[in-house]
């Protein structure tokens, strides 16, 4: 089965976490789904960097990430593939960007976010949000 590497950014402005929704796909189990941004890593990339890279490309916006911003990895089998799935928490102090590859988007403090349908391999990470410490003293 092919196997993913993935990044993907808890999105946090003004104590609100972005949580993305994807769009109609082949695979029912993660069509329309809720995600945090980004995408695959390509070889040779830095997960900072791809994500970095991501970023830019699906939302369009420029965010700094380091290593140091890494919140928690997830490994989901899916029927078709895997992923192993590395977050990065990401504080920005503006909130616009463009959505260019979602379909729809939605700001919640860390206690709403279990209220969406997430992607399964996101479900431990909403989970982990929820009882985080991270975004306390941000207006959650
Ligand atoms: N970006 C992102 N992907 C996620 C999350 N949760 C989750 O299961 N995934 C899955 C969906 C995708 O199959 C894969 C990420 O790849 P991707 O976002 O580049 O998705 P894709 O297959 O639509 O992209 P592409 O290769 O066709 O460009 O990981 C998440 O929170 N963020």
């Amino acid at each position: 089965m092919k196997s993913f590497e993935v990044v993907a950014g808890i999105i946090v402005c003004n104590g609100r976490v972005l949580c993305m929704q994807r769009g109609e796909s082949k695979y029912e189990y993660v069509s329309r789904k809720f995600e945090f941004p980004g995408g695959k890593v390509e070889a040779g990339e830095r997960n900072s960097e791809a994500l970095i890279r991501e970023l830019k490309e699906e939302m369009d916006i420029d965010v700094q990430i380091s290593e140091d911003d890494y919140f928690m990895t997830v490994h989901y089998d899916y029927p078709d593939f895997s992923i192993t799935m590395h977050s990065f928490i990401c504080k920005v102090d503006d909130c616009r960007f463009t959505m260019m590859e979602h379909s729809d988007f939605r700001w919640l403090g860390k206690k709403e976010l279990m209220q969406l349908d997430w992607a399964p391999a996101d479900v431990p990470i909403v989970e982990a949000l929820e009882d985080s410490e991270v975004l306390d003293g941000e207006r959650v």
